[in-house]
């Protein structure tokens, strides 16, 4: 099976809140909350991809120069698979108050400690992990 290459947006702000968006019901893992991001295109780095998802899906206006990698999770789903390219997204407050769901989803800004008493994808558990790790890391 082929496997998509997939951007995914830890959006961060005040090193504690991170933007979350309920996955629509009728698409892959759909009724999960998830982190925002898609498909790369051709032709297009992970952070462009970001850039251009994090407008599209939850109007958050961000800039290449605030991205930083942050892990890569290759996941078998039975149906698909998947590889999650997952950046840390720094986002200043009033960009921060712009998000909302543009396509009709719910999103929701976390603190990060509360981000386990959601429902996510099963490819997703090692990025809670790496959230928790970097603001431990960032914020001594
Ligand atoms: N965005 C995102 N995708 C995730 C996460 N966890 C996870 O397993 N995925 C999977 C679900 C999907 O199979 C794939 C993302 O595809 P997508 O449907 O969001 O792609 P897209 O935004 O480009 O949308 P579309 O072209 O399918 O309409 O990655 C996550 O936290 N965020
Ligand atoms: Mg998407």
């Amino acid at each position: 099976m082929k496997q998509v290459h997939v951007a995914v947006a830890v959006a961060c702000v005040n090193q504690r809140d991170i933007l979350i968006a309920k996955r629509p019901d009728d698409k892959h893992q759909g009724g999960l909350w998830e982190f925002p991001g898609g498909k790369v295109e051709a032709n297009e780095t992970v952070p462009q991809a970001l850039k251009r998802e994090l407008d599209e899906e939850v109007a958050l206006p961000t800039s290449e120069s605030n991205m930083a990698p942050l892990l890569q999770i290759p996941f078998e789903y039975p149906d698909k698979h998947v590889l999650l390219d997952v950046y840390w997204v720094e986002v200043g407050i009033n960009d921060a108050l712009l998000a909302h769901g543009a396509e009709g989803q719910k999103v929701r800004w976390v603190a990060a400690e509360e981000l386990a008493r959601f429902d996510f994808p099963a490819a997703n558990a090692p990025i809670l992990t790496a959230i928790q790790q970097h603001l431990a890391v960032t914020s001594s």
